[in-house]
């Protein structure tokens, strides 16, 4: 699917207000790409987000490693704090009261590394939330962290698949996808049983929730005929693909930076509101 057939994509069986607007010109300038001519959903940023920082692959990697070294956190509380600001967005953008479906259903695909993990805290979350999730997980790293993310799932009584479902199943059952297949660590041709799974979603009609980076996009450069999500969260800061994003919704998660790190750094991050753990970009 090409970015320009997406913004005329119409979504079923839920949430659907209005077509994106066309981009408009807002000048942003990015580090590594020059002057991007638009920006999402065709408005100008505003003074407070203009100035935020779009990370590389290698930065984004770079500010993950100090986070956990130099700044001592652990895996499992940051993707604690990721997966709670997903849900968050995504109970912002796709409240209960606007599904169309019966249910409160939603399917979230887990990736191999990270991401996933940021997916099984998000699945349940929204659990909590009141909706109800159903996973795949079809790659589980033996690392004790993911075994207990999903043995916390499955306490929760969140489904988990066995395999992923035709295309015409997802759109009937589930109002709504959340990708996590792959953030900021992707790289290369997608390996299997992704690639099946990617396919599968670019033929869904109901929206994707892409968690940090839209699965199967080049951190970087996007991907023009890959999967086009209608809200990305974007956490920590947001990558140089996110600049190629052109669904409805951007949000900023991940508030754990340190001052000290975003200096380093110069993410020139937005103020969030008060106590919120999501900016919408
Ligand atoms: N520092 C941060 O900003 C934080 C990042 N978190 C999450 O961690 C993510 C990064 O996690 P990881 O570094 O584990 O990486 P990813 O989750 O992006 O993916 C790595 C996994 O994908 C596999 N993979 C890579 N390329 C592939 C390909 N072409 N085909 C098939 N498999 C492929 C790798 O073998 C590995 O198993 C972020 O995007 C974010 O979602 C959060 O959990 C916590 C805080
Ligand atoms: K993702």
């Amino acid at each position: 699917m090409s970015t320009s057939s997406r913004s005329s994509r119409k979504y079923h069986g839920s949430i659907i207000t209005a077509e994106p607007p066309e981009p408009a010109e807002c000048g942003v300038s990015v580090p590594g790409l020059g002057s991007a001519s638009w920006c999402p959903l065709g408005r100008p940023l505003s003074t407070m987000t203009q100035n935020i920082k779009y990370l590389g692959q290698a930065e984004a990697q770079q500010i993950d490693q100090d986070l956990f070294s130099e700044f001592g956190f652990s895996v499992d509380q940051l993707m604690e704090l990721a997966g709670l600001s997903c849900a968050t967005a995504v109970s912002r953008v796709y409240p209960l009261s606007s599904l169309l479906k019966s249910r409160p259903s939603l399917l979230v695909v887990c990736g191999p590394g990270n991401n996933g993990g940021d997916g099984l805290v998000c699945a349940r979350h929204l659990k909590l939330f009141g909706y109800e999730p159903t996973l795949l997980y079809p790659k589980r790293p033996s690392h004790a962290l993911f075994q207990a993310l999903t043995t916390q799932c499955e306490k929760m009584d969140i489904p988990f698949l066995t395999e992923m479902p035709e295309a015409a199943v997802i759109d009937e059952a589930y109002n709504f996808v959340v990708d996590a297949i792959f953030g900021f660590s992707f790289k290369g041709a997608v390996r299997e049983p992704f690639g099946t799974i990617l396919d599968t979603l670019q033929k869904t009609t109901v929206p994707i929730a892409s968690i940090d980076i839209p699965s199967g996009w080049d951190v970087e450069q996007g991907s023009s005929d890959g999967l086009q999500p209608d809200l990305l969260i974007s956490l920590t800061a947001p990558k140089k693909s996110a600049l190629l994003f052109r669904g409805r919704y951007h949000y900023l998660g991940g508030r754990f930076v340190p001052p000290q790190l975003e200096r380093k750094y110069n993410l020139n991050l937005p103020q969030y509101p008060g106590t919120d753990c999501v900016l919408q970009l």
